[in-house]
């Protein structure tokens, strides 16, 4: 294993070098990853289900115990036989599937990263406001702060979502994409480093994913927080990332910095020859990927 540096280089987010994860039973979902993310970069890891999307997004979190290798997030290190530097507290090691299913708890560690999952995991008992003060009223004896400031500071992350009016309705009381703004709002009050997004649109329907796209850029214009979108649809990463990493088996098979890429992008991107030819580029990547693979399993 390399050794470590002792401090990640200004500018840099995370570094991930050589980090693989075999899962017990003996499938490696990530083979050798070696990826660095820039300081409020937004990626976008596209690829076949399975490829190990969310098992690269939980070793960024910390959520996720290395194999082997490493991966270094600005000061936070995480590398394998270190145990103690990969659980979080309150935060199970391995949940039942190994999957990323609910919000990781809120603490020390974590408050630097907020996760958006596909489903918006509001707690249906207590109102939007509640909800997105969660992790506030989490971290409340840390952060040292009133009841009144914590209020406030959730009041603003609500009406940066545009979700003011809604503010005392229940989870059941809310359309989709009300649900995915509060969701947005919980994951962006604590102003995180690293926002982590699995698949965040996917249940949605065209125009509700291309207006939460939006809100998003305009989010991230605001704060610049470091960002990695995982999805599976290539018109979406092109929209809301700077760098597709194009992932198959395991691995990192092509990194594409993205031409497209704005944080205001015009309405008609998507009927542009450009953005045809960039969606064709990054199609192919992901074909070449999985050919050369079955040509390898063939010979
Ligand atoms: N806890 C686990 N135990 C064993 N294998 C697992 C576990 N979690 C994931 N895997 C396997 O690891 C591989 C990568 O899974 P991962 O969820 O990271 O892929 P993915 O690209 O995010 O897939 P999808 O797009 O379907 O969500 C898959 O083969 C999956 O079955």
């Amino acid at each position: 294993m390399n050794a470590l540096p002792d401090k990640i280089d200004a500018g840099t987010a995370v570094v991930c070098r050589d980090a693989t994860v075999t899962y017990p039973g003996g499938v490696c979902a990530l083979d050798r990853i070696n990826l660095s993310v820039r300081q409020g970069e937004r990626l976008a890891f596209v690829g076949p289900s399975g490829c190990g999307k969310t098992t690269l997004l939980r070793v960024i979190a910390g959520l996720q115990p290395l194999t082997s290798g490493v991966c270094q997030r600005s000061n936070k290190y995480q590398r394998s036989n270190e145990s103690e530097q990969q659980n979080f507290e309150g935060t199970p090691k391995n949940s039942d599937d190994g999957k990323v299913g609910r919000q990781p708890a809120v603490n020390r560690r974590s408050v630097a990263t907020s996760f958006v999952f596909q489903q918006p995991a509001l707690l249906p008992w207590t109102n939007v406001l509640k909800n997105v003060a969660l992790p506030l009223t989490l971290g409340r004896r840390r952060e040292r702060a009133s009841a009144k400031d914590l209020r406030e500071r959730a009041l603003a992350a609500i009406k940066e979502v545009q979700l003011t009016e809604a503010a005392t309705r229940y989870p059941h009381q809310l359309s989709g994409g009300m649900k995915m703004r509060a969701s947005i709002a919980r994951a962006l009050v604590t102003r995180p480093e690293f926002l982590l997004l699995d698949e965040p649109f996917a249940a949605l329907d065209d125009m509700l994913r291309n207006q939460l796209g939006r809100l998003y850029l305009k989010l991230w214009g605001h704060h610049r927080f470091t960002s990695i979108l995982v999805t599976h649809n290539i018109a979406e990463a092109i929209q809301l990332s700077e760098r597709i990493c194009v992932m198959h088996r395991g691995s990192i098979v092509s990194e594409i910095p993205n031409p497209l890429s704005t944080s205001k992008p015009h309405k008609d991107l998507r009927r542009t020859n450009e953005f045809a030819e960039f969606f064709g580029k990054v199609s192919d990547a992901l074909e070449n990927a999985a050919s050369s693979n079955s040509e390898r399993a063939f010979s």
